[in-house]
């Protein structure tokens, strides 16, 4: 078999154009506070993209760069300053920090209204209990992919490689709430490939590259890739994707494939938080 490639790219120009649109109809623009703290290449990147497409969605870019040695208590004054900003609908602080900062209790200091991220603890006690609220980005763009190809997920065996806080449990949760069956695998799951070969579903979100391979893989599965991994030879994700083309039915590829969701998500919160807390 040589499964379908989606373009995460298209669809996510598509949900940008159609954020840009509806922000251009607000009395006033939505201000996404990007917070990056010490030096981390990969984050700059990232952080960048982030920048460039929300003002090219119409909103205020309202960065702030701190250094890599700067204090907790500096650090969470930069975030409450945010906080009470009102120009500020939507927080993000990008992650990993420079350990010697505590991210959880950073995060608690962003309002839950402006966690564009969805990593509070309001938006995740929302998420588990199925109310209404903002979504971590990455699982969010997952769905959007999923619903792009129509596939079906009630009653589907799913299966999660990954637990992290930012990915793993929330992407867990929004597959529950639409009723597939649900399996979270981590580092210590035994016999890992068998689990995932029971897979219609298969979402990799485990940090270790090319980690999935076909032996992984139920001929026709849906596979996602979330994970991005610079080597000498470019970027690569989770997934073995050369080979395990030949096996699935769907793949995302790495580039182009779910990291261009997890922004055009971001967005698409943004635009939410302000809808539903406006700059008055
Ligand atoms: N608080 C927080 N929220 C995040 O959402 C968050 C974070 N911290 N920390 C790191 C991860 C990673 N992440 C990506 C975003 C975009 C691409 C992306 O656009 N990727 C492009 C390639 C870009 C490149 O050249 O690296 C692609 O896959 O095609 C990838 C990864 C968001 N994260």
């Amino acid at each position: 078999m040589n499964a379908l490639v989606i373009d995460g790219r298209a669809v996510a120009a598509g949900v940008r154009a159609r954020v840009a649109r509806e922000v251009a109809t607000l009395p006033t623009p939505p201000g996404l506070a990007t917070v990056l703290i010490g030096d981390d290449p990969a984050s700059a990147i990232y952080v960048r993209n982030k920048r460039r497409q929300c003002a090219e969605a119409g909103m205020r870019d309202l960065h702030r760069h701190l250094p890599g040695e700067i204090t907790q208590e500096a650090a969470a004054a930069v975030v409450d300053e945010l906080a009470s900003d009102p120009q500020v609908t939507g927080i993000l602080l990008q992650l990993p920090l420079p350990p010697h900062l505590d991210a959880a209790a950073l995060i608690e200091r962003i309002p839950p209204e402006k966690d564009v991220d969805g990593l509070t603890e309001r938006s995740t006690g929302r998420l588990a209990l199925g109310r209404p609220g903002l979504r971590p980005c990455t699982p969010e763009g997952v769905m959007v992919l999923l619903d792009e190809i129509g596939a079906v997920l009630e009653g589907a065996h799913t299966v999660v490689v990954g637990r992290s806080n930012l990915v793993g449990k929330p992407m867990a949760q929004l597959l529950l709430q639409r009723n597939a069956t649900v399996t979270v695998c981590h580092s210590r799951t035994r016999d890992l490939a068998a689990v995932c070969r029971t897979a219609d579903v298969l979402v990799v979100a485990a940090g270790v590259p090319r980690l999935i391979g076909e032996d992984a893989v139920k001929p026709g599965a849906i596979v996602l890739d979330v994970g991005i991994h610079r080597t000498e030879n470019g970027l690569c994700g989770d997934v073995d994707t050369d080979t395990v083309r030949e096996i699935a039915g769907v793949v995302t590829p790495v580039p182009g494939g779910v990291g261009p969701m997890t922004i055009a998500m971001l967005l698409q919160n943004t635009l939410t938080a302000a809808r539903e807390n406006p700059i008055t």
